[in-house]
């Protein structure tokens, strides 16, 4: 193999004082890919995210685009890694796309305000994810579903090589859910980004193509994604056998 694998983890072991919650993981990952996290409620998938976004120790080895992880103290600030925590919350009225702009951090100067090219790719971005009609409203003010659809206008901006999603369809309704799934896939097809998205969305992604890793599986590893594979994967966890291996 020529190219360095984009993520590359070896050997991980995580979790909190007396419970290991990931054990032995060992993963790498193609570049570019859609890769859908899956797993019980508890089984370790955000953990998996707190490890990579340096806000967790661990044992073993994780290299970002050829950079040891230990080495990193700000991947986010670098452009390797954009992160979406499961709850993002804000305690101050903003407008939405003063804060899908800020996405653009990393090209914004100290004390410079943001530039009209700057909030043009605002725009953009908010009419990508279909939520264009919401730029001047107040973000405190949306529904839970279109909130989160600023974020994901907010993470398209960040423009990294690695994005980490934790369920980023948990409040949306089904059309909105298929739409965020098909984001992503364009954001992998269109502009070559490797997307690792915690879900408990199987029905959406047996259209997909990508991988599915599942973190409840004794020993999980990449499948690449069909029908047959998420169904085989949404047996296993409906299985007594998987929450009693898992309990
Ligand atoms: N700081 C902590 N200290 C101790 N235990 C923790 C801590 N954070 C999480 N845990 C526990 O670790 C386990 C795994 O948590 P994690 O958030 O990784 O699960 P998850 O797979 O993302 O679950 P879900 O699908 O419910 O979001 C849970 O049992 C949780 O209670």
């Amino acid at each position: 193999m020529s190219k360095l694998s984009v993520l590359q983890i070896e050997n991980l072991v995580a979790g909190y004082e007396q419970r290991v919650l990931l054990r032995n993981l060992f993963l790498c990952l193609p570049e570019p890919a859609f890769v859908a996290v899956i797993g019980h409620n508890g089984c370790g998938k955000t953990t998996l995210f707190r490890v990579l976004t340096g806000q967790l120790p661990y044992q073993g080895t994780v290299q970002l685009a050829g950079h040891d992880l230990r080495t990193l103290r700000r991947p986010a600030a670098t452009g390797l890694l954009a992160h979406l925590p499961q709850r993002n919350v804000v305690g101050f009225s903003i407008a939405v796309r003063e804060l899908v702009v800020m996405g653009r951090y990393r090209h914004h100067r100290f004390l410079g305000g943001y530039s009209a090219h700057d909030y043009a790719l605002a725009a953009e971005a908010l009419a990508g994810v279909g939520a264009g009609h919401l730029a001047h409203r107040d973000f405190t003010l949306l529904s839970g579903g279109e909130q989160q659809l600023v974020w994901l206008a907010q993470l398209s901006l960040q423009d990294a090589d690695v994005y980490l999603l934790d369920e980023p369809t948990q409040q949306l309704d089904v059309y909105y859910r298929r739409r965020v799934f098909s984001l992503l896939h364009r954001w992998v097809v269109e502009q070559q980004k490797t997307i690792l998205c915690i879900t408990h969305d199987l029905d959406n992604l047996a259209a997909l193509s990508g991988y599915v890793l599942n973190l409840s599986r004794p020993v999980p590893s990449l499948q690449v994604l069909s029908a047959a594979v998420v169904e085989a994967e949404r047996a296993f966890l409906e299985s007594e056998e998987s929450l009693a291996a898992h309990g």
